[in-house]
């Protein structure tokens, strides 16, 4: 069987990669062995400061706390695409991307089960009320009681959200011997015995732990504030491990100051550092409250969840620059066509993203009309649309004249040719 060919940048000079927030080395040995050359940062960067580390990349890795704005996508012209490797693209702007031509990509359930995880545990902390006796251990206090204290076997546990991690975690939770039951804005298929209620108040009014799995949406922001808590059983737990917008922080605090809540667990919030250190100081009333864990954001940080997102993620960008094929992003026109083989060595891809307008691809068929067209597949997504033409017995002048006639069609966001 042939082989594919390794098809090389026509335009572009050696790959540039940047990638921030500590994105795991799968990712940047994975583009090393491609040739690309990776700058690597743990912090990430906002405003002129990110522009000025953009000017010459054409792959930027981020995770979920880099802002990428239209004003930052304007200025970064050499920029081909954005990998978000983790769950969450809100915090990229996918309309102005793609106008630019800049495919976005995620991973969109290689942390779920770590979620789920830590789910689990901060059920059984809760339920122990582990945070504080631990917190008073450390401070020499000997405490030993069991008021307060519970079995989760038997508890009601009402996720809401049932995507990815809110039904992976209703399987593990179902083992343990929990209850549960789920509020979606979805008809999903229950996996075991769990059971979908029809309303968000019903679950709060039901279950004996509420944990959130919804994505920042704008119905979701908010969405548990000073009804939703008066609504929840006296005694009951509320966990966040989705976005932080979605608790109104200060009704949370009044819930629990008052004894209504037994405590909650929390792992983001509606604003968060950019960077390691001691800036966790926005949300000084949490501190006191009894029964409650805080952690950094790190629901989906594990070794697997990291190393398997870095491998993904860096693949499908791979797949995007080398080959065109943009199956898997986001915010683009889903495009890919079988490979050009290694004894077709005369023939090139042309990748051409453009405007969806009338007319483009008849003035594309008349520049190709005196050449060899292999095949050609275009798809679109709203304004713009993504063809990939591969054309056989093409010389390199040819490949230049081709180049520089699509490149000024009146339609044009971004033209690359690989061959
Ligand atoms: N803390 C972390 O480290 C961490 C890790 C992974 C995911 N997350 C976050 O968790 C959230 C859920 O992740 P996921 O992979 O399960 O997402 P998902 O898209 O697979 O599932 C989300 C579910 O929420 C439902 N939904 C949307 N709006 C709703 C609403 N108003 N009411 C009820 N249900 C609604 C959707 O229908 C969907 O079934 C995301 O925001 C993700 O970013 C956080
Ligand atoms: O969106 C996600 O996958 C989670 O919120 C985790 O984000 P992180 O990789 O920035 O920790």
């Amino acid at each position: 069987m042939q082989k594919p060919k390794t098809l090389k940048p026509f335009n572009t000079s050696k790959i540039k990669v940047l990638l921030l927030e500590d994105v795991n080395p799968t990712a940047i040995n994975t583009f090393k062995e491609q040739g690309y050359q990776v700058e690597t940062c743990a912090k990430t960067f906002v405003g002129q400061e990110l522009i000025d580390k953009l000017r010459d990349v054409h792959i930027l890795g981020i995770r979920s706390k880099t802002k990428i704005t239209k004003e930052i996508l304007d200025e970064a012209n050499n920029l081909l695409a954005i990998g978000c490797f983790c769950i969450a693209t809100e915090q990229v702007d996918l309309k102005a991307a793609g106008k630019k031509g800049i495919a976005v990509y995620n991973s969109p359930f290689k942390n779920s089960h770590s979620v789920a995880e830590l789910v689990i545990g901060e059920i059984i902390s809760l339920a122990r009320q582990l945070g504080d006796r631990n917190r008073e251990m450390h401070n020499g206090i000997w405490n030993k009681v069991s008021r307060g204290c519970f079995e989760i076997r038997g508890k009601i546990l009402g996720i809401v959200g049932y995507g990815h991690v809110g039904s992976q975690l209703s399987v593990i939770a179902e083992a343990l011997g929990m209850r549960v039951y789920f509020y979606d804005v979805l008809q999903l298929m229950p996996l075991g015995s769990a059971r979908q209620v029809e309303t968000l108040d019903e679950l709060l009014a039901m279950s004996d732990f509420i944990t959130l799995h919804v994505p920042e949406l704008k119905d979701t922001r908010g969405m548990i504030g000073a009804r939703e808590i008066s609504l929840m059983k006296y005694g009951s737990f509320l966990i966040n491990n989705g976005r932080g917008s979605t608790v109104q922080l200060p009704a949370l605090v009044d819930g629990l100051k008052s004894g209504h809540l037994a405590g909650a667990a929390l792992d983001v919030y509606p604003k968060q550092p950019t960077s390691n250190g001691p800036h966790f100081t926005d949300y000084p009333d949490l501190l006191d409250c009894p029964n409650v864990i805080l952690t950094p954001h790190v629901a989906g940080a594990t070794e697997e969840a990291q190393a398997n997102i870095g491998l993904e993620v860096s693949t499908s960008l791979i797949q995007f620059i080398n080959d065109g094929t943009s199956l898997g992003a986001v915010n683009f026109p889903q495009v890919g066509l079988r490979a050009i083989r290694e004894d077709d060595a005369s023939t090139a891809r042309v990748l051409h993203v453009h405007q969806n307008i009338p007319g483009v691809l008849r003035e594309l068929n008349k520049i190709f009309a005196n050449h060899n067209v292999e095949k050609q597949y275009s798809n679109s997504k709203d304004d713009i649309a993504y063809v990939m033409i591969d054309v056989a017995n093409v010389s390199f002048t040819q490949l230049q004249s081709l180049y520089d006639t699509i490149n000024s069609t009146e339609a044009n966001i971004k033209t690359r040719i690989v061959y």
